[in-house]
C-alpha cells in the first residue's frame, strides 16, 4: 500500500507539474534530442518499477500504451530520432530553403507520426526563430504548411495523452477506493484479535476435555486389546482343530476322489461301450430312415398320381355336375309341368272325389246290405251245421279193422259193425260234411272261415268239437303239441283271421277284441290285439285244464275248454256299434260211464260230463226244433254258450270218430247224438231248393 500510495503521489504531483508547464511530456529539460531516457517519469526507478508491476496484470486500455507513455522500442527509436535530425538539424535555421518536394516528402511520411514530440516542438521553435531572425514576418507557404501539420500532430497528442491521465486517473481512484477496503477490513481484523483469543481459549477447554476422553477410551481400547487377544489365542486353537478336521476331511476328499475317479473310469468304459451300440443303432436307423426316404418317395410318387387321378376325377365330376345342374334344370322344367297337369288332374279328381263321397253313404249302405245277405246265406247254409271228423289211425295202433265203409260227397256216411249181419250191420248217416282220415287241418278249417267273418258282423258264432276220448277233438280244435303254421287247429286259424279281418276293416270299423262278455265264476277278461295274445291266454286256461288217465285215453281232457272271444266294434261313419262273440269249445270226452271204468271221483266226474253234454245236445235240439223254449240253464256249459246258440247266432260242431272197430259203440252213440241235434232231415230238404237262392245271394254280395 505504501508503493502504490507513493506512485500515486508521484503521478498527482507529474500531473500537477505538466498542467503548468506542458501538457505534452515535459521533455522541455531533457535531452535536446529527445532522447526517451531522458524523461523524469521514465527513468524515475519508482515509476519504472510500479510500470513492471502494474502491466502484465493491468486492465489498462490499450490506448495508454501510446507513443508518449510506451516509447517505441530503443533500437526502431534511435532511427526515426537520427532520421529526424538528419532532417531538421540539418537544415536548422533554413527551413525556409527546404524545396518544396522534401517538405511534401516529410509531410507524407510517417515521420511525423513515429517522431518524438521534443522534435516536433524544436521544428516549431526553429520555424519561429527563423522568421524573428529574418524579421520580415514571412514565411513561406509550404513551411507554414508543415508548421501547420506539426502543430496539429502536437495538438492531437496532448488531447490523447489528455485522455490518457485522465482514464488512468479514473483507474486509480477505483483501484485506492479498492484498497481502502481492504485497508479498513485488516483494521477490523486486528481489532478483532481480543475476541478470538477467547474463543481460542474455550477451544483449548474442549481440547482437553477431549483428551482426557481420549485418554479414557484408550485404556477401553487396551483392556479390549486384551480381550481380543484373548479371544485370538481361542480362535487359533480352533484354528488348528479345524487344520486337523479339514487335513483329515481332504484325506476323505481325497480317497473319495479316488473311488470317483474309479467308478468314473468304470462309468466312461460302459459309456464308451454304449456309445458303440448306440452307434450301430444309429448306423441301422440311419439305413432304416433310408429306407423310410425310398418308401416316403414313392409313397409321394404314388400320392402325386392319386392326386393327379383325383383332379382329373374331380373335374369329371365338375363336368358330370354341370350336366346334372342342367338336367336338374330340365327336371324342374318337367316338374312344374307334371304339377301342372298334376292340378289339373286333383281338379278333376276333387269333382271325382265329391261325387264317390256322395256315392259313400250309398256304399256303407250297401255293406250293410251286404252283411245281412251274408248272414242271410250263412243261415241258409245252416244256423247249426255239423261236420264228421275221422281221425286216421294212429301209428302203432294194432288192429286196423275201420268201422267207417262209405263217406259220401255230400255228407253221407255208412258205419258197419262187421261182428254184426243183417240190417245192424250197417248205419247210415248224414251230416253237412264229412272229412276222412287224410283231410287236412286247413280243408277242416276252410267251411269254418265263413263264421269268423259273421262275428265281426255283430253275430254269435260257436264252434266246438264232440266225441269220445282219443278221437281228435283237441287235435282238430288246437292241433297237435308243437304244431307248425300247417297243422295250426281251428283255434289259431279262427283267432288269426278275425285279427286280419277286423286290421282289414279299419278305415270303416273300429274293433276291440274281448271288451266284455259273460262274466262265469272264476273266469277273467283280458283285452288282446293278437292271435299270441290269445294262444298266451288259452296256454294258461289248459295249465288249469282237468286232465286224467281213463281206460280209453292215458291223458284224457276231463274237462271242457272254453275260449270265449268277445267283439265290440264301431263303425266309423255311421257310429253304429256291433257286438259279436266266438266260442272255441273242446268237449270233454263222451264216452260211456262204464266203458271209461270211472268210479268214485272219476265216476263223479264223468256223470257231469255227460250231464252237460246231455243239457248241451237238449239245448241245440231244442233250437234245431225251433222250440219257444230252450233249456239254457240246465248246465253251466249251456249258460255259457248262450250268446253263440240260438237268435242269429251260427253253431258249428265237429263230430270226431275213431274208426276203430273197438270204438264202434261209442262210435254209433256220438253219431246219434249228432244226427238229433243237427236235425239232418231238415237241412237236408233245405238244401236242394235254397241252394239256388244261396248262389243267388252271393253273386249280389
Ligand atoms: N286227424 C288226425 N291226424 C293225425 N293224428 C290225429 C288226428 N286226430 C287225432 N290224432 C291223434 O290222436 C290222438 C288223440 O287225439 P286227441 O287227444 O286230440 O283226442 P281227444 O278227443 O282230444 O281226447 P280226449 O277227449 O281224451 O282229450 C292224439 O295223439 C292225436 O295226435
Amino acid at each position: 500500500m505504501k508503493n502504490v500510495m507513493d506512485c500515486l503521489s508521484t503521478l498527482r504531483a507529474q500531473f500537477a507539474y505538466m498542467g503548468v508547464a506542458s501538457p505534452i511530456d515535459g521533455n522541455k529539460y531533457g535531452s535536446p534530442h529527445g532522447d526517451a531516457s531522458s524523461n523524469g517519469l521514465s527513468s524515475s526507478p519508482t515509476f519504472r518499477e510500479e510500470k513492471q508491476k502494474i502491466s502484465p496484470d493491468s486492465k489498462t486500455p490499450q490506448a495508454l500504451r501510446s507513443p508518449v507513455m510506451t516509447e517505441p522500442s530503443a533500437a526502431s527509436m534511435h532511427h526515426v530520432v537520427h532520421k529526424f535530425h538528419e532532417v531538421f538539424q540539418l537544415k536548422q535555421g533554413r527551413y525556409s530553403d527546404l524545396s518544396a518536394a522534401k517538405i511534401s516528402e516529410m509531410m507524407k511520411s510517417n515521420s511525423l507520426d513515429n517522431a518524438p514530440t521534443q522534435s516536433l516542438l524544436s521544428v516549431v521553435n526553429g520555424i519561429l526563430d527563423e522568421s524573428i531572425e529574418r524579421k520580415n514576418d514571412k514565411i513561406p507557404h509550404r513551411v507554414a504548411c508543415l508548421l501547420r501539420k506539426v502543430v496539429q500532430e502536437i495538438e492531437r497528442r496532448i488531447s490523447t495523452q489528455a485522455e490518457h491521465l485522465r482514464t488512468q486517473n479514473n483507474l486509480f481512484k477505483v483501484r485506492e477506493e479498492k484498497y481502502q477496503s481492504r485497508i479498513r477490513v485488516l483494521e477490523a481484523l486486528a481489532s478483532g484479535t481480543g475476541e478470538e483469543r477467547g474463543v481460542v481459549m474455550d477451544r483449548l477447554q474442549q481440547i482437553k476435555i477431549e483428551k482426557s476422553k481420549m485418554e479414557e477410551e484408550k485404556k477401553t481400547g487396551v483392556e479390549h486389546v486384551a480381550k481380543l487377544i484373548k479371544e485370538q489365542e481361542q480362535r487359533d486353537v480352533e484354528l488348528s482343530d479345524l487344520k486337523q478336521e479339514l487335513k483329515l476331511a481332504k484325506q476323505r476328499h481325497e480317497l473319495h476322489c479316488l473311488q470317483m475317479e474309479t467308478e468314473a473310469k468304470a462309468t466312461k468304459d460302459g459309456l464308451e461301450g454304449r456309445m458303440k451300440e448306440l452307434e450301430i443303432l444309429l448306423e441301422d436307423s440311419r439305413n432304416q430312415v433310408r429306407v423310410l426316404e425310398a418308401y416316403s418317395q414313392s409313397k409321394s410318387n404314388m400320392f402325386n398320381k392319386k392326386e393327379h387321378i383325383f383332379k382329373s376325377f374331380v373335374e369329371f365330376q365338375f363336368g358330370a355336375l354341370k350336366e346334372l345342374m342342367l338336367s336338374s334344370k330340365s327336371i324342374k322344367h318337367e316338374i312344374l309341368q307334371v304339377q301342372k297337369s298334376n292340378l289339373e288332374e286333383f281338379n278333376d279328381l276333387g269333382v271325382k272325389l265329391k261325387a264317390l263321397i256322395d256315392a259313400t253313404g250309398d256304399y256303407h249302405i250297401v255293406l250293410a246290405e251286404n252283411r245281412r245277405m251274408f248272414n242271410e246265406l250263412q243261415e241258409l247254409k245252416g244256423s247249426i251245421r255239423v261236420y264228421c271228423r275221422i281221425r286216421p289211425f294212429l301209428p302203432g295202433q294194432a288192429a286196423k279193422h275201420t268201422t267207417v265203409e262209405y263217406i259220401g260227397e255230400h255228407g253221407e256216411l255208412a258205419v258197419v259193425n262187421p261182428s254184426k249181419q243183417g240190417k245192424d250191420r250197417r248205419h247210415n248217416f248224414k251230416f253237412n260234411k264229412i272229412f276222412g282220415p287224410e283231410s287236412t287241418q286247413a280243408e277242416v278249417y276252410s267251411d269254418t272261415q265263413p263264421l269268423i267273418r259273421s262275428v265281426l258282423d255283430g253275430y254269435g258264432v260257436c264252434i266246438f268239437a264232440y266225441g269220445q276220448t282219443g278221437s281228435g277233438k283237441t287235435y282238430t280244435m288246437t292241433g297237435p303239441n308243437g304244431a307248425s303254421e300247417e297243422d295250426w287247429g281251428v283255434n289259431y286259424r279262427a283267432l288269426n283271421d278275425l285279427f286280419s279281418i277286423s286290421q282289414n276293416r279299419r278305415d270303416s270299423f273300429l274293433y276291440e277284441i274281448q271288451p266284455n262278455g259273460l262274466a262265469v265264476p272264476d273266469a277273467s277278461m283280458h283285452p288282446v290285439t293278437s292271435t299270441s295274445d290269445v294262444l298266451e291266454l288259452i296256454g294258461v286256461g289248459l295249465k288249469n285244464r282237468a286232465v286224467g288217465a281213463t281206460a280209453m285215453n292215458e291223458r284224457s281232457s276231463r274237462s271242457h275248454s272254453v275260449v270265449s272271444i268277445h267283439v265290440r266294434g264301431k263303425d266309423l261313419l255311421s257310429g253304429a256299434a256291433l257286438h259279436g262273440n266266438l266260442h272255441l269249445v273242446d268237449l270233454a270226452g263222451s264216452e260211456r260211464v262204464d266203458r271209461s271204468e270211472a268210479t268214485g271221483d272219476r265216476l263223479k266226474e264223468a256223470q257231469h260230463i255227460n250231464r252237460s253234454l246231455s243239457a248241451l245236445g237238449d239245448v241245440i235240439f231244442s233250437l234245431a226244433q225251433k222250440n219257444s223254449h230252450v233249456p239254457y240253464r240246465n248246465s253251466k256249459l249251456t249258460q255259457l254258450l248262450q250268446s253263440s246258440l240260438g237268435g242269429q247266432a251260427k253253431t258249428l260242431m265237429f263230430v270226431q270218430l275213431n274208426p276203430d272197430v273197438s270204438s264202434y259203440s261209442e262210435t254209433i252213440s256220438t253219431l246219434k247224438f249228432a244226427e238229433r241235434v243237427s236235425g239232418v232231415e231238415l237241412g237236408a230238404a233245405r238244401s236242394s231248393k235254397e241252394g239256388r237262392d244261396v248262389r243267388e245271394l252271393m253273386d249280389q254280395a
